[in-house]
């Protein structure tokens, strides 16, 4: 792994592939263990999430189901910056076992505006699995019940996460060198 350039910026390796996978492989173990029986639901949320999402839920051994969603913030045609609608989400989750897969909780203002939505839905249990969190930047309260990693408050890319639409592609994380 080497430095990276997307658009204008520099990236430093910073989380690689078979640490990744190993951690993930852990959450998934936890997953099988704790939830064996529940038929739970995942839900992961798009764009980012589309790598942990696919590569987690090939480690679970458990019956579990999955689906996709967008999230959109529109007020008439003008984005507000809060999230409103979920996209794509079909199933009714009365009852049921949710868990919610995210490829990173920041300030956790995304979830903390889409919990809601779900609560009201009346799931037996909401859970979160996120595969990165930076502790520094949380600004909204969020309990993480499967975590990968805890890390810095610098911008990541790779695995998922773009910078401007980039870097979605790459195997690994990598951090953003600031002042390169
Ligand atoms: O905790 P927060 O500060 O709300 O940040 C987390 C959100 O940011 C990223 O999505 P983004 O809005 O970049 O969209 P994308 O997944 O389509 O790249 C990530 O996938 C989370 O959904
Ligand atoms: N690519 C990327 N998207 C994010 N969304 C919230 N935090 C981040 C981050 O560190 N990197």
């Amino acid at each position: 792994m080497s430095v990276v350039k997307v658009h204008d910026k520099e990236f430093q390796p910073y989380i690689g592939a078979t640490e990744l996978q190993l951690r993930i492989q852990e959450l998934a173990a936890q997953i099988n263990k704790d939830l064996a029986g529940e038929r739970p639901l995942f839900i992961a949320i798009l764009n980012g999430s589309f790598c942990f999402a696919a590569d987690l839920f090939k480690y679970l051994t458990i019956d579990a189901e999955i689906s996709f969603i967008k999230l959109v913030s529109y007020k008439g045609t003008k984005s507000t910056g809060n999230v409103v609608t979920a996209i794509g989400l079909d199933e009714d989750l009365y009852g049921r076992t949710v868990v919610i897969l995210e490829d990173i909780v920041d300030t956790g203002k995304t979830l903390n505006q889409f919990l809601p939505q779900l609560e009201h839905q009346q799931p037996k249990k909401l859970l979160i699995a996120a595969l990165l969190t930076k502790p520094e930047a949380l600004v909204y309260p969020i309990k993480i019940d499967y975590l990968g990693f805890s890390v810095p408050n610098k911008f990541l890319l790779g695995y998922g996460l773009d910078y401007d639409g980039l870097g979605r592609n790459l195997p690994e994380i990598y951090q953003l060198i600031e002042n390169a």
